[in-house]
């Protein structure tokens, strides 16, 4: 084996390496200990649940349920009175918000982490095939064009952003000539029209979309045709108020904040305790909201975590609002931008344009590069992932998992590469570089023990609890005690710190973790990060069925 073998830190794959003395001797005693640590923790664990069960209770309580009656009077105020979601948390929209886009939700009441705030079910479920992984645009028109309810959908689009009201109106006052009173309705709806309009096969296919509506007898609510102008306004309706799982009204009065105090779920469409589907999306609170706070989602699904270079260029691409530069004042704040941690290289603001950096520089900025290579990497884990879930045969098996260590080693270089280039150690797309490289080892130990020697598997436990403190710590600074991420990651850290308890607790306690330099140090680590697991699983419970059940009963 030479340092050139890039499966040198697997060690050399000879199990008689196990006999390692550092391992032997710590873990014949050691792993005794350890193990009557975790047992003792676990039934200290066990008393304190019941304890702990009511607490939590206290949170997840109708307290911070809307009832029926109170939900009704604040649906009177939401664009589609007659069309209610499934549930309606204690929020209620405001139209005059002068932070992000004029509507949006806001808190009527203080809400702790976990409050259910929206249940929905989508408008439009989903997109058309020839759609997927790519911009929405006009196949996605017809989809919709194709659906049973298109009608109803065409009448309850008229009042998304940008609603058919107030583009007839810009329309009407450029063509009578003179000019938008709002820049901004000529940037968001007259020339992103306009650009679209530029392309002849766009046209075109807006021509056989009017035709079509007219077969079809689908037309304006007020029984007018459907010009191409309308189709035109619906198509950048889709594009600003659509997410990957479909087309939604009342999720669609949530703005976009860079740092968002709500997250949108969308769960299994089966309850565990019924017989009946559902077919939901729910947003709860990710941290304690103030009464008349705005409440936020951020707006990039897949991925969430990039850098604010992507973060600006995409929200203009798809939306034409502007996160902001450094240089950038933003009236609505009456500020210059405001700066994340997570953002800094460098301890700079990092550079940035509304435009492709990656098509017109020669010299993109660092973090360009390494989303590239992100990018490139997580589509190397997902064709990993379902080669080993289509339950490859055993003579594949040590291809794939060489594939899979490579995946590995690379992911740690890259980590290396990014902690020097980004000068910044709670970096997003730091972040997403050891979520990576934890799903990687992960993959490894699920689907390769019979490859890996004991030796191997420490080590790459030993890895993995490398990226998985740090990552906790970042996570925890970005996105608060109580966000599910941090939850994911409380299990990966307790996972590992159990794992090493049991089979390598001397090689633990050399990492030198904060903390964590005693047998009963880590152990507490462990039992504390399990807590803190179940803590924050418990703040998001899956009782949207009991939600729904409850107001369809005050209903009656
Ligand atoms: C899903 S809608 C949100 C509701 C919207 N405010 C409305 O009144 O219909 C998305 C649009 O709202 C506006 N918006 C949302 N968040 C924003 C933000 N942080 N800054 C500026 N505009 C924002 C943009 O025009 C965006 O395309």
């Amino acid at each position: 084996m030479t340092s050139d073998d890039p499966f040198a830190c697997f060690g050399n794959g000879d199990d008689s390496d196990d006999t390692d003395d550092d391992m032997v001797h710590t873990t014949s005693d050691g792993r005794a200990f350890a193990r009557q640590l975790v047992e003792k923790t676990n039934s200290i664990m066990r008393m304190d649940k019941s304890v702990e069960g009511q607490r939590l209770k206290a949170c997840t309580d109708v307290t911070f349920q809307s009832s029926y009656q109170d939900q009704q009077e604040r649906v009177l105020h939401l664009p589609w009175p007659n069309r209610p979601p499934l549930y309606l948390g204690p929020i209620h929209l405001n139209k005059s918000l002068t932070e992000g886009g004029g509507r949006g939700y806001v808190a009527s009441q203080d809400l702790p982490p976990g409050t259910c705030v929206l249940i929905e079910e989508p408008l439009v479920d989903g997109w058309s095939e020839e759609q997927m992984g790519r911009r929405l645009g006009l196949e996605s028109i017809k989809h919709m064009l194709h659906v049973e309810n298109a009608k109803t959908v065409v009448e309850c689009l008229r009042e998304l952003h940008p609603r058919k009201e107030k583009v007839d109106e810009v329309f009407r006052q450029i063509e009578n000539g003179g000019q938008s009173s709002d820049p901004l309705d000529v940037i968001q709806i007259v020339e992103m029209m306009s650009s679209l309009e530029k392309d002849v096969s766009f046209r075109s296919e807006l021509q056989s979309l009017v035709a079509y509506a007219e077969e079809r007898k689908i037309c304006n609510p007020d029984g007018s045709s459907l010009s191409s102008r309308d189709i035109n306004r619906m198509l950048l309706a889709l594009r600003y108020n659509g997410f990957e799982s479909g087309l939604y009204l009342h999720f669609s009065m949530f703005n976009h904040h860079e740092d968002p105090n709500c997250i949108k779920f969308r769960p299994s469409n089966e309850s565990p305790q019924s017989t009946q589907h559902y077919n939901y999306s729910e947003a709860r609170t990710t941290r304690f909201v103030k009464k008349g706070e705005p409440l936020t989602l951020h707006y990039l699904e897949n991925p969430r975590e990039v850098s604010h270079a992507t973060r600006r260029r995409v929200l203009w691409d798809q939306h034409r609002f502007d996160i902001g530069g450094e240089d950038m004042f933003l009236p609505y704040l009456n500020s210059p931008r405001k700066i994340y941690e997570s953002e800094l290289v460098g301890g700079k603001f990092p550079p940035s344009s509304r435009d492709d950096s990656t098509k017109n520089d020669d010299d993109p900025p660092t973090t360009v590069n390494i989303e590239k290579s992100l990018d490139d990497l997580e589509d190397m884990l997902l064709e990993l992932q379902a080669a080993f879930k289509s339950k490859i045969g055993n003579d594949d098996i040590s291809s794939y998992f060489e594939r899979a260590a490579a995946l590995e080693l690379t992911v740690g270089e890259l980590i290396t590469a990014s902690q020097s280039a980004l000068n910044n150690n709670h970096h997003i797309l730091l972040s997403r570089c050891k979520r990576l490289h934890l799903d990687v080892v992960e993959l490894l130990l699920s689907n390769c023990s019979q490859i890996l020697t004991n030796k191997q598997s420490i080590e790459l436990m030993v890895r993995f609890l490398q990226s998985v403190q740090p990552l906790l710590e970042s996570q925890r600074r970005r996105c608060g005690n109580d966000h599910p991420d941090v939850a994911r990651t409380y299990h990966d850290f307790s996972m590992g710190i159990q794992s090493m308890l049991s089979h390598a607790p001397k090689r633990l306690m050399a990492l030198n973790f904060d903390g964590m330099v005693t047998l009963e140090q880590c152990s507490k680590m462990e039992h504390f990060c399990r807590s803190e697991k179940e803590r924050i699983e418990r703040l998001y419970p899956k009782d949207v069925p009991d939600i729904i059940a409850r107001v369809s009963k005050e209903s009656v």
